[in-house]
């Protein structure tokens, strides 16, 4: 999930990538009816159901609302996505890459309809919102980032992570200060000589304190370590991998055959 442009579509690629260099699959699916190319092998695609474009010139409507009517026709269409998704098998990863319209997380229920309707196929789901790291470089932009992705967590009601995406786009020590700032406590060493504007901007730090931890995980695409930070994070919030059986058959032949290369648990190498 996130904004328009925010990274989402590069993000999905990333990981899939980066997850075949430490050999695990990750399977991606294109929710957004007006993506038209794909960085990513693509499981299924919304495409097969309905399109902005069609939507468009069927109903004369315009780009934003042909999308939302797009997603309005997948919610009535969710047969389409269970059908979809239940191709996959019980381990089986996937990543939905859904619209950059940013009312579909935070204002209107659709994702969130789509979202409880994977649960109740028996999908353990994780949103992961992205947000592009060049809009939240400093204070003022860091608080409207983080109040988006909170109006987003609490609409969702998901486990939730952030990811900064376009971390290599912005400099590094200003990206470091800005993340150890995420505390109301510390904001006021960080703003201007506007007073007025320095409580509003620490009222509202503590109140996404309260709401506990809007926290950004900066990801650089470039940097397969910082992938595998992201993606063990999102790992974390959908308990993938803890039942994995750890196939201990390498240990138990230590000796035995050294061609054997041995099994690992589901996570590959070095983990
Ligand atoms: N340098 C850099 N560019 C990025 C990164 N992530 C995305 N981009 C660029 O940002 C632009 C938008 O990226 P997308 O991944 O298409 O963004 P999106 O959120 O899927 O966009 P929509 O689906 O249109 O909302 C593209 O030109 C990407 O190449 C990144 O981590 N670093
Ligand atoms: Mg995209």
């Amino acid at each position: 999930m996130g904004p328009a442009g925010s990274g989402k579509s590069t993000y999905c690629s990333a990981l899939q990538s980066h997850a075949s260099t430490v050999r695990r699959r990750i399977h991606v699916a294109n929710l957004d009816p007006a993506a038209e190319r794909f960085g990513y092998d693509c499981a299924f695609d919304i495409s097969e159901l309905v399109t902005v474009p069609d939507v468009m010139e069927e109903l004369s409507y315009g780009p934003n609302g042909g999308l939302l009517y797009c997603m309005e026709y997948l919610l009535e269409n969710l047969a389409w996505l269970h059908e979809r998704m239940d191709e996959f098998g019980e381990e089986d990863y996937v990543l939905l890459d859904c619209p950059g319209q940013i009312e579909l997380y935070t204002h209107v229920p659709i994702m969130r309809r789509v979202a409880d309707a994977l649960q109740g196929w028996g999908f353990a789901v994780v949103g992961v919102f992205v947000v592009d790291a060049t809009f939240v470089c400093d204070v003022p932009k860091f608080v409207s980032g983080s109040l988006l992705s909170l109006a987003a967590m609490v609409q969702m009601e998901l486990p939730h992570i952030n990811v900064l995406s376009k971390s290599d786009l912005v400099d590094a020590a200003e990206l470091d200060k800005i993340l150890d700032i995420q505390s109301a406590s510390q904001i006021s060493l960080e703003t201007s000589s506007n007073s007025k504007l320095n409580r509003l901007t620490r009222s509202i730090m503590s109140l996404i304190d309260d709401f506990s931890q809007v926290t950004f995980l900066p990801m650089n695409v470039n940097d397969e370590e910082s992938l595998e930070f992201v993606l063990a994070h999102a790992d974390h919030c959908v308990q993938w991998g803890e039942d994995a059986d750890v196939d201990t058959t390498a240990m138990d032949n230590v000796g035995e055959d050294p061609n054997d290369e041995g099994g690992g648990g589901t996570y590959g190498d070095g983990e």
